[in-house]
């Protein structure tokens, strides 16, 4: 198995990766790899493709060329056996639909249920929803969240929200955590519990990458960084890539790429092209 990373088996790597929206470029000649067991911090300033990265690896976008694979094998087959679990930057949750935390954090074990055995299926259902119910008091449990189980989502504060997200992403036990931001807008207390969870998930040997603006967080938590903005701009220890310097060096990068992209935009030839 391809090791990176002070020897850490290759959790997700990705090879020659191209993809656009509408024929605009977003992520160029992405070569990367995501050490297994460990937390990666992604880095980058507002429309740098971060989000598109996990759109592509949960399989919501399709890359315009190059290849993703997980543990050696296609990613889209650890997607149908539930290892990639996904939290979004904006959920598309209907947050004033008429249902209950337990409800939503349950929903992150459908998957589960789609793919558990005939048997177990055929199982009283007081058995059959205990394992599933297992896991949503634990997810829940994790967040603090347990005591609001019963409460409608839409009477839940931004950083509840937020940590039932979480906690319905926890609750699919997957191998592999893809978070958009988890700790965007989210008060003190709120955060360091969720740094504490990731903690604790990247200690029970589970693989965590979450794309972040929060800097004194990721230099005290995790691992590993990847800078992006279009293309990969680095890669290493957050001491290293978190430094001032990296850091504006990354911000010069935004600069010229926004510069670039309007003399492209106005040239002749991509006029043409957009007809
Ligand atoms: N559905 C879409 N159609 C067209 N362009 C899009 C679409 N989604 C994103 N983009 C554009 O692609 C670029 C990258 O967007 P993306 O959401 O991946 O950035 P990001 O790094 O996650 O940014 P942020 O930090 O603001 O969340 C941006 O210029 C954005 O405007």
């Amino acid at each position: 198995m391809a090791t990176t990373f002070g020897g850490a088996p290759v959790a997700i790597n990705i090879k020659g990766l191209y993809a656009a929206y509408q024929r605009q470029p977003v992520l160029e000649d992405i070569n990367l790899q995501f050490p297994a067991g460990k937390w990666t911090a992604i880095v980058g300033p507002n429309g740098a493709g971060k989000s598109t990265l996990f759109h592509v690896l949960t399989g919501s976008m399709k890359a315009l060329r190059g290849s993703v694979q997980a543990f050696n094998e296609p990613i889209a087959t650890h997607r149908k056996a539930g290892h990639i679990a996904y939290m979004a930057q904006r959920e598309a949750i209907e947050w004033d639909f008429p249902v209950s935390v337990w409800e939503t954090v349950m929903g992150g074990r459908y998957g589960h249920m789609r793919s558990d055995p005939l048997w177990r299926r055929l199982l009283p259902s007081r058995w059959y929803h205990s394992r599933h119910g297992e896991a949503v008091r634990e997810a829940l449990l994790a967040v603090d969240m347990l005591a609001l189980a019963e409460r409608p989502i839409g009477a839940l504060s931004g950083g509840q929200k937020k940590r039932v997200l979480l906690a319905r992403t926890l609750a699919q036990q997957a191998n592999i955590l893809l978070l958009d931001e988890p700790l965007a807008g989210v008060d003190p207390p709120s955060e360091r519990l969720i740094l504490g969870v990731l903690a604790r998930e990247r200690e029970a040997g589970r693989t965590v990458i979450m794309v972040t603006h929060d800097m004194p967080g990721a230099r005290r938590h995790v691992d590993h960084v990847v800078l992006i903005n279009r293309f990969i701009r680095g890669v290493g220890s957050p001491d290293e890539m978190l430094s001032d310097a990296k850091l504006a060096e990354l911000a010069v990068s935004s600069i010229e790429q926004s510069a670039n992209d309007v003399r492209v935009a106005e040239s002749p030839s991509f006029m043409a092209a957009q007809g």
